[in-house]
């Protein structure tokens, strides 16, 4: 199969690694003056995959688009509305975006998904998301992942065509839920890196279950199915976010609390606005969401904001 991968970062070109892997024909885009093209470019490697020749490198989009019949998308979730800007003019008829991102629009708290449909209507659409590493997929270490999308048969098709025995690959049964919770993993990831930094890496258990219950609640008040949250694209991502030692989101609120910058992509940082603005929406309290928010806009100091959300009105488990 044809296939073009749309963003050469970290998980972007681990696709392009994994999908040559399987015998399809890939194309990597990345945009003019992209850093990591350059590298790949000079030297087929980014320190984490190295790529085979046979993937051919592209910094045009539209000869990406026009290869394909498949076209793998992995930006950072707010740089994607102008990505589908720039799409949308050019013939789209007859293939499907696979979204392989982990973020909601921070402006909006639209799914990545609503904005396809907003640009593309008639194109074909799924999400691919739930735990892994390139550090650890690159070692034949093996994962559990999610494709979700609103059609069965593009589902189908799609795990039959990246299955493999590096990722076994389950097949979703609620876009939406699947779409928030693999976003949320992110912020929950940052509140478990807070934790580390704070010297409170004993929380996480409470952090985990607390975490999954604000999600699944969100999940079920914006007509998803509550349970997802228990699957893969949200607690099943915990070990590879909440707990690990590659999560940039971990890696992000464990610095942050430290006062320390870091300069890799967070994707939990803008999802906590969209998340909050979605709980306004619906109604559903977040008090991890919000500490999250409340620590990285700097309105208190962390400790505070732990001891805070100690101090909140007693309430049944469940
Ligand atoms: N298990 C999983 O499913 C995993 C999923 N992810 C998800 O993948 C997504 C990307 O993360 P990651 O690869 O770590 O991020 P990186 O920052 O490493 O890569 C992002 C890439 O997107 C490119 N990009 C940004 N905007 C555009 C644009 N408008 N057009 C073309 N390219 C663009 C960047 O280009 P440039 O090179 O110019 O900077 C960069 O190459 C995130 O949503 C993340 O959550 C990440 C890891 C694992
Ligand atoms: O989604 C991921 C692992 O499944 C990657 O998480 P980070 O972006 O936090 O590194």
């Amino acid at each position: 199969m044809n296939l073009s991968v749309i963003g050469c970062g970290r998980w972007g070109s681990f696709l392009a690694w994994y999908l040559n892997r399987l015998d399809h024909r890939i194309t990597l885009y990345g945009r003019a003056g992209s850093h990591n093209m350059k590298m790949f470019r000079e030297t087929r490697t980014n320190g984490l995959v190295t790529l085979d020749k046979e993937i051919e490198l592209s910094e045009d989009l539209a000869e990406t688009v026009k290869k394909a019949e498949i076209l793998i998308v992995s930006v950072g979730a707010q740089s994607f509305r102008s990505l589908m800007q720039q799409l949308s003019p050019l013939s789209l008829s007859g293939k499907t975006i696979v979204l392989c991102m982990k973020g909601l629009e921070a402006g909006t708290g639209r799914r990545l998904t609503q904005i396809v449909e907003e640009y593309a209507p008639k194109v074909p659409c799924a999400i691919w998301v739930g735990p892994g590493h390139v550090q650890n997929f690159v070692k034949g270490i093996p994962n559990c992942m999610v494709i979700d999308s609103r059609s069965m048969e593009i589902k189908e098709y799609l795990v039959k065509a990246f299955s493999s025995d590096l990722i076994r690959f389950y097949y979703g049964t609620d876009l939406l839920g699947n779409e928030v919770g693999a976003a949320a993993k992110n912020v929950i990831g940052i509140a478990g890196g807070m934790l580390d930094g704070l010297n409170r890496t004993a929380l996480k258990g409470a952090l985990m279950s607390r975490g999954t219950r604000e999600i699944a609640r969100l999940i079920q008040a914006m007509g998803g199915n509550e349970i997802t949250a228990y699957g893969l694209s949200h607690l099943g991502d915990y070990e590879a976010t909440v707990f690990s030692e590659f999560s940039h989101n971990r890696r992000f609120g464990e610095l942050f609390v430290k006062g320390e910058n870091y300069g890799e992509l967070a994707e939990g940082v803008a999802t906590t606005t969209a998340l909050l603005r979605l709980g306004e929406e619906y109604g559903v309290e977040l008090p991890i969401c919000r500490a999250v928010d409340v620590v990285i806009n700097g309105k208190k100091d962390p400790k505070t904001v732990l001891s805070d959300l100690f101090l909140r009105s007693l309430k049944m488990e469940f």
